[in-house]
């Protein structure tokens, strides 16, 4: 099974990458955050550029385009290309009305014409083995993916990641796991399945529904990133391993701040820390979402996490950021079945 980090905007950055790095808890490859891609604007966004020039973790990582004029998107690929990238990926799935309103992310999904010619000028553009995409399954109704699947096999992408929803489901619904599964069959690429991986259970039961080449994890390994390392056969962290991620991440999102600023760069670490919340006691989201200083940001992660107790595996089921990992496991054949032809 392949393992990928999936894109996630001020998120999976380069703080992150070198914090799993740190953490030797790896995926197999990266993709960067998004740039965004426009006729006006052809300078490739140095922030995101940095994941790039910047990734000293071995690790293979494809730039993301987001956009919707053509012209520009062969332009900003074959700018990608000249960085040390395995290639470029197409974003597919962004539902941020900013973005879909110009037909671009999701919105390549309402109109299929311009999917198609998206796909078609990208794929002549990028070498073999260099054009990925990462699509969501629809704009509103699952059963658009009966269109849209041709489509995407019309152009050969060299690797599909499929984030199991909708547009319109946002990021707190089940996924549909018979579209990757319809994927994997029909699809000469490998087909990664993306969406409610929070634990071991859930990527095995990704495992056995669809029989993906690899796995996509999001929030899952914002949570907890030694999911990678978890899925490669290791032990679940304990709640100490948990507060040297809280600890390492600290010091390399405070690398990235120039000037440095105490405050920013606490709210910046605050959107990593709620993830690590979901099933710890109330008492640590609580103090760590009132903290304006280092200490007080930093005491409720030493007070909760300095202990070998292990970290709870999978996040409350009521969980607001990762929410439905249950129906996934419930959606799947039963441990013990073979994957689904
Ligand atoms: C905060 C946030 C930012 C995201 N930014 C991107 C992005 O830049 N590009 C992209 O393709 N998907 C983006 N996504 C979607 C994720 O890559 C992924 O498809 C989604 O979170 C589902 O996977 P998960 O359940 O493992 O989190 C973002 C998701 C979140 C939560």
């Amino acid at each position: 099974m392949l393992l990928a980090l999936a894109p996630m905007q001020d998120v999976s950055d380069l703080a992150m990458i070198r914090t799993l790095h740190r953490l030797g808890t790896l995926p197999d490859y990266f993709i960067t955050e998004y740039f965004r891609t426009t006729p006006h604007h052809r300078k490739l966004a140095p922030s995101t550029l940095s994941s790039i020039t910047e990734n000293e973790t071995g690790v293979p990582i494809y730039g993301q385009l987001v956009g919707s004029d053509i012209p520009a998107l062969v332009r900003d690929a074959q700018a990608l290309m000249q960085y040390p990238v395995a290639g470029v990926d197409l974003n597919v799935g962004c539902p941020a009305p900013i973005v879909t309103r110009k037909y671009a992310g999701a919105g390549l999904l309402r109109v299929l014409s311009r999917l198609d010619s998206t796909l078609g000028a990208l794929r002549d553009a990028l070498p073999a083995g260099a054009f990925t995409v990462k699509c969501r399954i629809g704009w509103e109704d699952p059963a658009e993916f009966e269109q849209i699947l041709p489509i995407l096999r019309k152009h050969a992408p060299d690797r599909l990641a499929i984030h199991a929803r909708t547009m319109a489901e946002g990021y707190r619904t089940p996924v549909h796991i018979e579209t990757v599964r319809r994927a994997v069959a029909e699809m000469e690429c490998p087909v990664i399945a993306n969406g409610n991986v929070a634990d071991a259970e859930s990527a095995a039961a990704w495992q056995r529904a669809a029989n993906p080449a690899g796995l996509m994890i999001g929030r899952g390994a914002v949570r907890n990133p030694y999911l990678f390392r978890r899925l490669r056969g290791e032990a679940a962290p304990t709640c100490r391993d948990m507060m040297a991620y809280a600890l390492a991440l600290f010091e390399e999102t405070a690398r990235l701040f120039t000037p440095y600023k105490e405050i920013d760069h606490i709210h910046r670490m605050k959107k990593f820390l709620v993830y690590v919340a979901e099933g710890l006691p109330d008492d640590f989201g609580h103090r760590m979402r009132r903290a304006t200083t280092k200490e007080t940001l930093l005491q409720p992660v030493r007070d909760h996490l300095d202990t070998d107790t292990p970290y709870p595996e999978t996040p409350p089921e009521h969980s607001r950021l990762i929410a439905h990992v249950a129906a996934l496991k419930a959606a799947a054949p039963p441990p013990g079945t073979a994957p689904s032809p």
